[in-house]
């Protein structure tokens, strides 16, 4: 995509430019000039069904953007990304959910804009405790100042209600995308790329005292940096790694400072969330 993400990113079709999407409305996919923008091909598509039909007053539509990106291979000239051979690495998405609101009128269209990523892995090895946390008398959970983090995190972010304009063509299909994007609009496609870089930046930068510290501070730069973003929302599942008790050995791997051996273990975790609003 042109946001600098590795999404294939050709505007044109082709055999090396196929584009593989699974929708209801195949037609809209080949006439949106948009497809590759989420937040703006989700707002044409939801723009043309309420236009489209008397009856239909609310369209609700979510797109999720999966990162394939081209299979690099070696070449006669060297190193080169193979035209037509993907390679679809991690589960993260990004995702969109719109609703265009037409029950105020066909011309007065009103639009809620949610947008975010899901399922992106990530650890980190050391700088992150959980220590001084309330305790009662069926507290069993140890501090801890030293230890992994690690979580599949969920973002979405949702921003102020926005107005789109009626189509005026006889096919209902015209979009217009304003002349001047207002930064950190739902028009402003830095956003996305935004929202995913603080969120790495500040898992890996925090000394973190607790996933619930790191989430408010994610969701607080996210809020600051982006004028029209109205709530953030995290879904952090602490994904646990102990160390093993290697004693039988001999060898001390419990003392969190000389812990090198781990075992993942997928349950019992917490799910940490939270919804961060603007005031
Ligand atoms: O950062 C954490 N927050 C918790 O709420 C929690 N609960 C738990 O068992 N471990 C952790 N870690």
């Amino acid at each position: 995509m042109s946001d600098g993400t590795s999404f294939p990113s050709s505007a044109r079709y082709g055999k090396d430019k196929v584009r593989v999407f699974r929708v209801v409305r195949e037609d809209i996919v080949k006439l949106s000039p948009h497809v590759l923008i989420p937040e703006r091909f989700a707002l044409h598509l939801g723009t043309h069904l309420v236009s489209e039909y008397p009856h239909i007053h609310k369209a609700f539509v979510a797109v999720e953007l999966l990162p394939w990106s081209r299979i690099p291979v070696s070449g006669d000239q060297g190193p080169r990304e193979h035209p037509h051979a993907f390679i679809r690495d991690g589960d993260e998405k990004r995702i969109v959910k719109v609703e265009v609101d037409a029950s105020k009128g066909k011309d007065k269209l009103i639009a809620s804009v949610t947008a975010g990523l899901s399922d992106l892995l990530v650890l980190k090895t050391t700088e992150s405790a959980l220590m001084g946390f309330v305790r009662d008398k069926y507290t069993t959970l140890k501090e801890i100042d030293d230890r992994i983090l690690s979580t599949s995190i969920d973002l979405s972010y949702k921003f102020s209600p926005v107005e789109i304009p009626k189509p005026t063509d006889a096919d209902v299909e015209q979009f217009a995308v304003p002349v001047e994007i207002t930064p950190g609009s739902v028009w402003d496609t830095s956003v996305a790329i935004n929202a995913r870089k603080m969120t790495l930046d500040t898992f890996a930068s925090d000394n973190s005292a607790s996933i619930q510290a790191t989430l408010y501070r994610m969701a607080r730069l996210i809020i600051a940096q982006n004028a029209h973003v109205q709530t953030v929302s995290y879904a952090l599942p602490n994904k646990h790694y102990i160390p093993v008790d290697m004693g039988y050995l001999g060898v001390e791997n419990l003392v969190s400072a000389q812990a090198e051996v781990f075992m993942p273990i997928a349950a019992p975790s917490g799910l940490i969330t939270a919804t961060v609003s603007r005031k």
